[in-house]
């Protein structure tokens, strides 16, 4: 086990601080932190980063045990940062920020709490009605449980650029190890946790760090080389770059987002990628969709939703999500598939896809579509539910529709 160092644990509750009291997200944040000190090796980069999400992911139950509430002071930080070291297993350093630390009392509460899921899982109590309603009570306590697990780092191999026996050598050689995942043909996950940006296979673009659920989205739409397809919320391009591999760089992609920051970050990786048929557009107004009308063979809408299916990834956002927001989100669904599904030719197919695993923003979503005006010309042809406690990836949903005109 680590010695803990003064300034490691500072960096940590400095990160919490930011996180907890002024609401950032937790990604920035612990990039941010490990650029603090460039003497600090991968172990202590790792700690750092292992051990804000860990207080992130169990904050309501960390903030119970040690009797404290938000806003947190550095005190506060200070004592739910050595109930998880208590529940960790770890021995506290001799500081006086931990004296008279009340280790058998902390386990105590730590087994009582146990009764209350919303608290054993860390969520918030309308959160973890709103999962049981939707789920069961059964597959929602799975669920929520494989949704605080650290996800593992999955690659996908660019297949312009690379095999995945060549990644796998390269990375090896570079003293990174890699294991290829039955049934995902593109993907390798790494052996052991490891940043992989630096190197030589990452910046020749030979792979990007996509999760397993995620790969399964582009090769259910089915794209063929030449084929002119619309990635509708394409973002930084996950999607996009996976769908040009698939066409083999032939035909053409159209990129849309509302934000043309992101559409850049895209062109960026497009161009490390070798990715040259894809092209980007920020929607400015409805024109830019009018024009698209009845044009393309494929329609990918990866659409913005609670993002409940990559907790795992993203753990603060059990805190940042409101009830109202996932409301408004869904709003928002039902009008992209109302309006992006018109961008089809007849016969296309349209894949609707979500990193939520609530029925809401998934199949209830695409059965209303189905029921509506403009749903009238589909066939639901496949849907997948997938869950982490079930897959091992992140939660998602996928729904492949056929344009039966
Ligand atoms: C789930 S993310 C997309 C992730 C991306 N496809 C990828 O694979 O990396 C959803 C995206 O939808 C975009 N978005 C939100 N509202 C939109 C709208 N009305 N039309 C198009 N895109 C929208 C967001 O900016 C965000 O980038």
């Amino acid at each position: 086990m680590m010695r803990m160092h003064r300034n490691l644990v500072f960096a940590v509750w400095d990160g919490l601080d930011q996180i907890f009291n002024e609401n950032a997200y937790a990604d920035k944040v612990v990039e941010k932190l490990l650029r603090r000190d460039k003497r600090w090796g991968s172990r202590d980069r790792g700690f750092i980063a292992e051990t804000v999400y860990d207080m992130v992911r169990y904050r309501r139950l960390y903030a119970e045990i040690a009797g404290v509430s938000a806003p947190y002071s550095r005190q506060d930080l200070g004592r739910m940062f050595a109930v998880w070291a208590i529940l960790r297993g770890h021995t506290l350093p001799d500081w006086k920020e931990f004296a008279g630390t009340p280790e058998r009392r902390i386990k105590g509460r730590f087994d009582a709490l146990q009764e209350s899921r919303a608290v054993r899982e860390s969520v918030p109590d309308w959160l973890d009605a709103l999962g049981a309603e939707s789920l069961g009570e059964a597959v929602w306590d799975r669920e929520l449980r494989a949704l605080n697990q650290q996800a593992e780092v999955v690659l996908r191999v660019n297949r312009l650029k690379a095999s995945p026996e060549q990644v796998r050598e390269s990375l090896s050689e570079a003293g990174f190890e890699t294991a290829p995942i039955s049934g995902y043909p593109d993907a390798l996950r790494l052996l052991e946790r490891a940043n992989v940006f630096g190197s030589e296979a990452f910046r020749s673009g030979w792979f990007e760090i996509q999760d397993a659920s995620s790969q399964r989205v582009a090769p259910l739409l089915a794209p063929e080389p030449g084929m002119r397809v619309i990635d509708t919320c394409a973002g930084a391009g996950g999607k996009s770059l996976h769908l040009a591999a698939l066409m083999e760089n032939k035909g053409q992609i159209l990129a849309l987002d509302i934000y043309a920051n992101k559409l850049r970050e895209l062109k960026k990786r497009a161009k490390r990628a070798g990715a040259f048929n894809i092209e980007t557009r920020p929607i400015e107004s409805s024109k830019t969709l009018k024009r698209l009308a009845g044009s393309a063979d494929r329609v990918l809408i990866d659409a913005p939703c609670s993002g409940l299916g990559v907790l795992r990834r993203n753990p603060d956002a059990k805190w940042k999500l409101r009830p109202e927001f996932v409301e408004e989100l869904t709003r928002t669904q039902a009008e992209l598939l109302n309006s992006y599904s018109q961008l089809l030719k007849p016969g296309g197919k349209l894949v609707y896809a979500t990193c939520s695993i609530l029925p809401g923003e998934n199949e209830q979503q695409v059965a209303r579509f189905l029921d509506s005006g403009a749903g009238q010309a589909f066939r639901l042809e496949e849907e997948h539910r997938i869950l982490a406690c079930e897959s091992g990836f992140d939660g998602f949903y996928l729904a492949l529709l056929n344009h039966t005109g």
